[in-house]
């Protein structure tokens, strides 16, 4: 008997795919008319809490409360972590280049951050990498150039740190490296200061060091004169001319949007008071080459700005150096060459953690986000440099009432300065839409916002030079190894008179002292 083979189920391909493709295109239009279709739709946005709500405030206040002790949990859990890490760095048992990279990676150690963006740039130095980058370059032709940083590069200290066994001392040697390469380098270092904040954003170290080094010169650049009012500058420039001679600078004409104070104190005039300064120094020294002035500060104060100031023309803007508003833009050395006399060397911001030592870690944060020497993404927490600025802005009226009014805030029945900043940043927080999910101001977005508005020059504040003590005296004795000779003030009286005819100061003054006098009679 003949069996009948059973028929096979299996379709072909064609027919297959066919029903593939048909399922396909049903789904498409099912999922189309879902779309079209409204009527099974739930309002999905969370109104949060109805303004009606006589504890709203309370509740929000709460909200944000616990959120801040989150973070400050957080926080803790963070610095145990990176503590038992250092633990083992110091065992030998991990590499501080792992620590740095997981403290990197938390996204949340600015000054690791710093500090590491700096051994970078050492690290680049070292190297030789190449400076040029064309889109840095000028568009119009100019008689700067640019030479490979190869020109300073020092075997020696490359030597050493090949023996060196710590690899934390490795790191520390080159994040001082940026710094001690330019003094090396320099006969003149312009210490650029800002403004707004000279003491900040200077370091006794610093001094120390050219002052040590033979022959070498300091002047102090105040830049950013514009943010602030001619009587801060008059009394900064008093401050600061009795310890090293001083020159106001305004190294970029700022945002439209920001104060401008001092408005007869231009770019281009303040520029090119510096320049002539420069110059009649580089004329009466007796080198046979070219003078090389280094500039040297913390990140953001405008070192970059102020060589792109030199070097522009006709009160034009050079772009011989990049700039930009946030910390950490120049990462390498750069040297330009304004004249056969002269050329100027542009180095990365440093930061000297170490004089902030006895500080928490998270005031030398906040300290450090004020004085915008930390790019926003390394900042975790803005609100500990928000209740900074208020505290500094509550102590003089005109800062106050500018700021109130900038903000449109309403009055704020608060005590304390915790307590008035939690509700400007909240009134922040609803201006700029800066809301969560529930409603909930998100506080951290609105305090970054305020602190870029602080870095932009919006916000009016500035601190004033502290006189009841001699702070210049103060200041030195901290500086670790000082010789008293260097601190004693007749001394210090006669290396400013004698560097200031050096650089023909006096010149520069008079005509900048009647600008300013001229500047104060129209604020008045
Ligand atoms: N209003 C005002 N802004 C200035 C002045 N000088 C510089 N700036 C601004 O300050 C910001 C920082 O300037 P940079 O020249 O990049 O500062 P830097 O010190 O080289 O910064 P790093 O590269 O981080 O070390 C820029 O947005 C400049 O426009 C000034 O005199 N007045």
């Amino acid at each position: 008997m003949k069996v009948r083979k059973k028929q096979s189920k299996r379709t072909s391909t064609r027919m297959r795919e066919g029903i593939k493709k048909k399922a396909a295109a049903q789904h498409r239009k099912e999922r189309k008319q879902a779309k079209k279709d409204v009527t099974w739709k739930s309002n999905k946005k969370d109104p949060g809490i109805p303004a009606s709500f006589p504890y709203k405030g309370k509740i929000l206040e709460a909200i944000e409360t616990r959120r801040q002790q989150e973070l400050e949990d957080k926080e803790a859990k963070r610095q145990e972590r990176l503590n038992a890490k250092r633990q083992a760095v110091e065992n030998g048992e991990v590499s501080m280049d792992d620590d740095m990279d997981a403290e990197h990676d938390e996204g949340s150690n600015g000054l690791a951050a710093l500090m590491e963006s700096a051994q970078q740039a050492a690290a680049e130095y070292n190297n030789g990498v190449g400076q040029h980058a064309p889109e840095q370059q000028d568009e119009e032709p100019h008689d700067v150039v640019e030479y490979d940083i190869d020109f300073y590069a020092n075997d020696d200290d490359d030597e050493d740190a090949e023996v060196s066994s710590s690899e934390l001392d490795k790191s520390r040697k080159a994040y001082d490296k940026i710094f001690k390469t330019v003094v090396d380098a320099s006969d003149v270092v312009l210490y650029v200061l800002d403004a707004r904040d000279p003491e900040g954003t200077r370091s006794r170290k610093v001094e120390e060091a050219v002052l040590q080094s033979q022959g070498k010169r300091l002047i102090l650049i105040l830049n950013k004169i514009d943010l602030v009012p001619p009587f801060v500058l008059e009394q900064w420039m008093a401050f600061l001319k009795s310890s090293f001679p001083t020159i106001p600078l305004r190294a970029a004409p700022g945002a439209t949007n920001a104060s401008s104070f001092n408005k007869k104190l231009t770019q281009s005039g303040t520029a090119s008071a510096l320049l002539e300064s420069l110059k009649t120094y580089a004329n009466n020294s007796n080198f046979k080459r070219s003078i090389v002035v280094g500039v040297i500060g913390y990140p953001n104060v405008g070192k970059s700005s102020v060589i792109n100031a030199l070097t522009s023309r006709r009160g034009g803007f050079s772009k011989v150096c990049p700039v930009g508003n946030q910390a950490g833009v120049t990462t390498s050395l750069r040297e330009v060459k304004i004249d056969n006399k002269l050329k100027i060397l542009d180095s990365p911001g440093i930061c000297f953690p170490s004089e902030t030592g006895k500080k928490s870690r998270k005031e030398q944060e906040a300290e450090l986000a004020l004085l915008n020497a930390l790019p926003p993404k390394y900042i975790v927490d803005p609100y500990p440099a928000i209740l900074m600025m208020v505290k500094r802005l509550s102590k003089s009226e005109e800062m106050t009432e500018a700021f109130k009014k900038l903000y449109e805030l309403p009055p704020i029945p608060a005590s304390d300065a915790d307590t008035f900043t939690k509700h400007f940043l909240i009134h922040v927080a609803r201006k700029r839409g800066r809301i969560g999910k529930g409603g909930v101001p998100n506080l951290s977005s609105a305090g970054i916002s305020v602190l870029n508005d602080w870095r932009d020059g919006k916000i009016l504040g500035w601190v004033l030079p502290n006189s009841s003590k001699d702070t210049a005296t103060k200041a030195a004795s901290q500086v670790k190894g000082a010789t008293s000779t260097q601190l004693k003030k007749t001394e210090q009286t006669a290396i400013v008179n004698e560097w200031s005819k050096e650089f023909d100061l006096d010149g520069l003054f008079a005509s900048l002292d009647n600008a300013i006098a001229a500047d104060d009679t129209d604020m008045n």
